[in-house]
């Protein structure tokens, strides 16, 4: 494993859960970010799905540089650069198409590349990754996928996310082969809509503690 896929695997671990969050006002990712930060989440996932994304991933790491923020939902090479210029800290994509796999395989950053199938892990693991994301989880089969997956690609790690939520996600957690689960179940719609952060800390807070109570 390269170095640099190694620092994806350390601090992937050390996290546990990965919250994933999609911001419309720069406002809003620093009401997020600083209630899933109380409540004990500190690396997270920002997806570029919104026009202000990457203005929001720059003004996170200018302001909260204690929290290590990836890059989601990366589609090409131009979200690639646009999010190593603002600061980020690692990649993470929903799937990796051959010409992706390139571009993260030469981008000097942390990458977390996207797959759901054997065949396009093996793809990846064939050009050195090794720490993925499984991506739509559940949909896909979620801990049956998993295990299955952990007998013939042994040497590689996941990062399931689509589907988990508080109920599940200590089973998730616990399989061998889990770096951390991704999510959006501790940044409920209805909750942000009428601002009610107090509970998007609470669930964090909650999700901090299945870590916790997981892996010791
Ligand atoms: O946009 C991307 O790049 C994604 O990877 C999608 C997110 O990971 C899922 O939307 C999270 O899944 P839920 O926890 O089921 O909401």
């Amino acid at each position: 494993m390269s170095e640099r896929q190694q620092r994806a695997a350390d601090f992937l671990r050390k996290a546990g859960v990965l919250p994933v969050i999609t911001v419309h006002t720069l406002d809003e990712a620093r009401a997020i970010a600083d209630s899933l930060l109380e409540g004990g989440l500190n690396t997270l996932e920002l997806t570029l799905r919104t026009p202000v994304a990457i203005d929001a991933l720059a003004m996170l790491k200018r302001e909260r540089p204690d929290i290590v923020i990836g890059a989601g939902t990366i589609l090409n090479a131009d979200n690639i650069r646009a999010s190593i210029d603002a600061g980020a800290d690692f990649l993470v994509t929903p799937g990796t198409p051959p010409a992706l796999a390139d571009a993260l395989a030469e981008a000097d950053i942390p990458v977390v590349p996207g797959a759901a199938t054997p065949t396009e892990f093996m793809a990846l693991r064939e050009r050195g990754f090794r720490n993925c994301k499984l991506f739509p989880a559940s949909a896909v089969g979620g801990l049956a996928m998993l295990k299955g997956l952990a007998g013939p690609l042994h040497d590689m790690r996941f990062c399931p996310t689509g589907g988990i939520s508080e109920s599940n996600a200590a089973e998730f957690l616990s399989q061998p082969n889990v770096l951390c689960i991704g999510g959006s179940w501790m940044l409920d719609k209805g909750w942000l809509e009428v601002g009610d952060y107090a509970r998007v800390r609470e669930t964090a807070s909650r999700a901090a503690q299945i870590v916790r109570d997981v892996r010791g």
